[in-house]
């Protein structure tokens, strides 16, 4: 299937006409469905891993409920038949602000184990961009290999060997992916209490690894083949995984690529008026989904603020995004773009690559047709103006 210019329209149309014919959706509808069926369909370890997140889960819960202290105000007499959902990122077009958060056990959420495959082919249906995590179950060149015509983003992790930072890099330029995204708020692992009872982390480690032991210079650091020796592989990552990055190292990060530069899960205006000095293209707002610290503010209540402090350089956010609304009112608080991480892994877990893109159609199509009801018809008439706080 082609990328579509706008993957979400008719979405809405194309299943009533469907249910006409007597079609009940095959996939679920709501958020609750959603999550319910991925819980049915997935094996118990992976899904806690997946749905699990830091101490007692408060921050992930309240990345969620934070949305539900805002409310968009209708509009009318604005005639808001045509919208336009598309935005410019990074000298880029791309047909709506959604993205996908990446994810790195993708491999593992998809029925054959390679999940991450089936959510670039979704990507590349939906225009939708995939961030594609360093932890995969394929090498980059193979997810990079079934974006089609949209374009794709790589998450770096960077490992304490900078060489083999530069070799990821490298890799992924010539791969074809469009910006660099790096990771700031997990070099190391924060207190998973589901993932803790279960101990199956470093299991799942062992199938998302494909990216180290494709490469020459991780390789290096083997003592014996990865083939035959899996669990030295695992070990060797759990060791070079985690760079507690200082200051001092953004302009060595920052002179690792020509492509966009992109800093995930910064919070604090602070940090983001330093990364912005310090040259990077945009600034992505998240608290990683609550699965790092526990006992935060959810990252909807800092987007403001970043985005006051980033002063114009592109801000993507995510953490909590659940509905076609969620997506329209942090466009609204500023963001230039809005990842969902969870939502997309749930709809992976029930089809595959359907799965993924049913998943993002109709998130584009909620939000698509909340702009039309409430008469704002494209991005730009989204603005805090749009907004009350509810509570
Ligand atoms: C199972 C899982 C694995 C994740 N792996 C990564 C990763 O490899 N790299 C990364 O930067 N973020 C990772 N994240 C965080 C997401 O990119 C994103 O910040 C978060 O999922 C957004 O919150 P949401 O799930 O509430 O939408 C992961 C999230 C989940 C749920
Ligand atoms: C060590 C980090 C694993 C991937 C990740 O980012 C997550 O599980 O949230």
């Amino acid at each position: 299937m082609n990328a579509s210019p706008r993957p979400f329209k008719d979405y809405q149309d194309e299943i009533y006409l469907n249910g006409l014919g007597g079609v009940v959706p095959a996939l679920p509808m709501t958020y609750a469905e959603l999550e319910a069926r991925a819980q049915a369909a997935l094996p118990p370890s992976v899904l806690s891993y997946v749905a699990g997140g830091a101490g007692d889960e408060r921050t992930q819960n309240a990345n969620v409920t934070a949305f539900e202290r805002w409310g968009l105000i209708p509009r009318m007499f604005v005639g808001a038949a045509e919208r336009d959902l598309s935005v410019e990122l990074f000298g880029m077009t791309l047909p709506s602000p959604l993205f996908m958060a990446p994810i790195g056990v993708l491999g593992l959420c998809g029925q054959d184990g390679h999940g991450d495959l089936a959510t670039a082919r979704a990507a590349a249906r939906t225009g939708v961009p995939m961030i594609a995590s360093t932890l995969s179950a394929d090498p980059m060149e193979s997810v990079a290999a079934e974006f089609g015509d949209t374009p794709g983003f790589f998450q770096l992790y960077t490992p304490t060997d900078r060489a083999l930072a530069e070799s990821l890099v490298r890799r992924a330029e010539k791969s074809g992916f469009k910006a660099i995204v790096v990771t700031m708020d997990t070099w190391i692992t924060g207190w998973r209490p589901r993932d803790l009872s279960t101990s199956n982390f470093p299991q799942l480690r062992g199938h998302c690894l494909a990216n180290y032991i494709s490469d020459p210079v991780f390789r290096a650091h083997l003592p014996a083949d990865p083939e035959q020796d899996m669990r030295s592989a695992v070990l060797t990552w759990v060791r070079l995984f985690g760079n507690p990055l200082t200051w001092d190292d953004l302009p060595w990060l920052r002179s690792l690529t020509t492509l966009p530069l992109i800093v995930k899960g910064l919070c604090h205006p602070e940090d983001v008026r330093r990364a912005r000095d310090g040259g990077v293209d945009g600034v992505y707002c998240s608290n990683h989904g609550g699965r790092q610290a526990n006992g935060g503010l959810p990252a909807l209540d800092m987007l403001p603020e970043v985005v006051e402090a980033a002063d114009g350089l592109p801000v993507l956010f995510d953490s909590g995004v659940r509905s076609g609304a969620d997506i329209v009112k942090a466009i609204a608080l500023g963001a230039s773009a809005v990842g969902v991480g969870r939502p997309y892994a749930y709809g992976l877990g029930i089809g595959g690559a359907d799965g993924v893109t049913h998943v993002l159609r109709s998130l584009l199509a909620e939000a698509d047709l909340l702009m039309a009801v409430d008469g704002y018809p494209t991005l730009a008439d989204l603005t805090p103006e749009a907004l009350r706080r509810v509570l």
